[in-house]
């Protein structure tokens, strides 16, 4: 439980990562931190996390400051009431399950508490009868959920997920994805995760910081960046667009192939490829000098075609 404020951040290596970023993260909200490679993603999180030290700005947490340039003051991160999962798990291979979650936790505590904490972290992922089993024992599944069992088990505030899930196969992926969200929320925790994977941000998120170049483009609800994204960039990242002009385009789910007699704004092309992608074909189609991609039941011959579109759908940035 913990609202996050960024005031004017920055932080260079030989160029501007993160440049005077401004922003506030909700709390006990999952947040998706998205932008193509290079964006600076990890780098928020890392200097969210007290890993990376900012060059100037500030960060607060519940209002209260834990970083500030100007002042040099900088909570150390074990003072930050919060935990990391990363995409290598990082458990000790010499430590079964418990020993990771238990290592974890604050040396003052009793034996019966430690192993109460334990067991309750266990059992919030489903591995309490694994608990005895070595990392090399456990599926990478397993594993990862050991590493969630860790982070909550020191009942943080915050829970930080760099690239958390994609070393996972999709299915399990998509599992773990609805698991933690239910977890973060049950626990009313604030969460954080770093993606690479726009379909695992709309499934998981409730807030999502789109950035580019160090810089925010977009924040807002999943819905919010979808339809109404405020730039080309937004728009393009967040899902496939079909260009009508400069600042006017559509996703492939609101064209359709024109039947006779519509009433809808109609477009001609011409059919370059449809592509069988298992519950749809992907038809691929030169519109004016635009490439359009609708999602139709059968595959189209390279031919002329007329498209319509729902005009209440349309996307203007
Ligand atoms: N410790 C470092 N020393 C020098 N440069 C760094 C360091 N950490 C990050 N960078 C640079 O900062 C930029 C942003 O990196 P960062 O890892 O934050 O981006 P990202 O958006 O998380 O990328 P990806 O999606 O590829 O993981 C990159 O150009 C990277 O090379």
């Amino acid at each position: 439980m913990v609202a996050i404020k960024l005031h004017e951040l920055s932080k260079s290596y030989q160029h501007p990562v993160i440049n005077q970023l401004n922003l506030t993260i909700p709390d006990q909200q999952i947040t998706a931190l998205i932008g193509p490679s290079g964006s600076g993603k990890s780098t928020l999180l890392n200097m969210i996390a007290g890993l990376t030290t900012p060059d100037s700005g500030q960060i607060s947490f519940d209002d209260q400051p834990i970083f500030d340039a100007a002042t040099h003051f900088n909570q150390p991160p074990a003072q930050r009431h919060l935990a990391m999962v990363f995409q290598d798990f990082a458990l000790w291979p010499h430590m079964t399950a418990q020993e990771n979650i238990a290592f974890a936790l604050e040396k003052h505590l009793t034996k019966p508490e430690l192993v109460a904490q334990v067991n309750w972290a266990l059992e919030q992922v489903s591995l309490i009868d694994y608990r005895q089993r070595y990392p090399h024992e456990l599926s990478g599944g397993q594993q990862q959920r050991v590493a969630l069992a860790r982070a909550i088990a020191t009942q943080p505030d915050l829970v930080l997920f760099d690239e958390a899930l994609s070393a996972l196969d999709p299915e399990l992926r998509t599992r773990l994805q609805l698991e933690i969200r239910t977890l973060i929320h049950d626990h009313q925790l604030t969460a954080i995760f770093v993606t690479h994977d726009r379909q695992e941000a709309l499934r998981m998120a409730d807030h999502i910081v789109l950035l580019r170049a160090g810089q925010l483009v977009q924040a807002g609800t999943a819905a919010q960046l979808y339809q109404q994204p405020q730039s080309q960039f937004a728009a393009s990242f967040m899902g496939t667009l079909n260009q009508i002009d400069a600042h006017q385009a559509i996703r492939p789910e609101h064209v359709v192939v024109s039947r006779p007699n519509i009433t809808r704004p109609t477009y001609q092309g011409i059919v370059r490829s449809s592509t069988f992608m298992g519950d749809h074909f992907d038809t691929c189609v030169q519109v004016n000098n635009y490439d359009w991609h609708v999602k139709t039941e059968l595959p189209y011959s390279p031919a002329p075609i007329t498209l319509s579109i729902n005009p209440h759908q349309i996307l203007t940035y």
